[in-house]
């Protein structure tokens, strides 16, 4: 992958949690304005490693973490680095929609005024967007003053990526995004990965093979800590160069 192309990459990697080693040496480039998914079997640390991209595991006792994460080039654990405006960079959206207790406006226009917008022509302009480019504009424009916890669990999900995205976040870190969703829920919220990454780069963990495969360009396998392999998705999923990768999609284990 050429530089230019790469936003974020992990170098030599290591984390523990207290004793416990829990991701070895792991070399990940992120391509820009791409998905990349994190696959492997229940443990093997996709989840840890999604969360070093905008530093979460920094609130986790006894976590230690060596190694680098570039971002832009930069080192993200360099100290005087500013995380709460890097985490606006890098914004997370979690396996269990957690929309705020408050109305669909208010949930999305929460971010940009804790970071001081006030103006209340500026926010109206910034839900409005947000909420198209989350694909929930046309099925809430009108009754956004509605509480957020009266949508189904399919709409607090898309309502989530909408106050991800109102800061404007470069890089958006999913976790387990559709775990909690129905078919049909979930459906949506993929072609909505697909149309995010024209402006935005995606980081999905999933334990399922089929959604890595229907919307991910790049796929790392995880295995006890360890990225096995990385590579373009399709070539993961047909022809991977390690056996254990072999083993794990033809699902001879999981
Ligand atoms: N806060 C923590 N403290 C101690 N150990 C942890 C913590 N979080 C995760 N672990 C351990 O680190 C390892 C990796 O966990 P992680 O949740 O990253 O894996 P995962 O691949 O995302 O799993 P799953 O698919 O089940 O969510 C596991 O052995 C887990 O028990």
């Amino acid at each position: 992958m050429d530089n230019n192309d790469k936003i974020l990459e992990t170098k030599n990697l290591d984390l523990y949690y207290g004793e416990k080693q829990a991701l070895t040496d792991v070399n990940l480039p992120i391509a820009k304005n791409k998905v990349t998914a994190l696959i492997g079997p229940s443990g093997c640390g996709k989840s840890t490693l999604l969360r070093c991209f905008n530093r979460m595991n920094d609130l986790v006792d006894n976590c230690r973490i060596t190694g680098k994460i570039l971002y832009h080039d930069e080192d993200i654990f360099r100290p005087g680095n500013d995380v709460v405006a890097m985490r606006k960079k890098i914004g997370m959206v979690f396996q269990q929609p957690n929309p705020f207790p408050k109305s669909i406006y208010d949930n999305v226009a929460y971010g940009p005024t804790v970071h001081g917008l006030k103006d209340r022509k500026n926010l109206d302009a910034i839900v409005e967007r947000s909420l198209k480019n989350a694909a929930l504009w046309e099925e809430v424009h009108d009754r956004l003053d509605d509480p957020a916890m009266g949508l189904s669990g399919g709409q607090q999900q898309r309502l989530c990526i909408a106050r991800t995205l109102a800061v404007e976040p470069e890089v958006i870190l999913m976790d387990e995004p559709c775990s909690a969703l129905d078919p049909i829920a979930t459906s949506k919220i993929e072609s909505l990965i697909d149309d995010l990454k024209k402006n935005y780069t995606v980081i999905i963990v999933t334990h399922s093979m089929s959604q890595a495969s229907r919307v991910s360009d790049f796929t790392g396998f995880m295995y006890l800590g360890k990225l096995i392999e990385y590579g373009g998705t399709e070539k993961i999923f047909t022809s991977p160069d390690e056996e254990l990768t072999n083993n794990y999609i033809t699902g001879r284990f999981g």
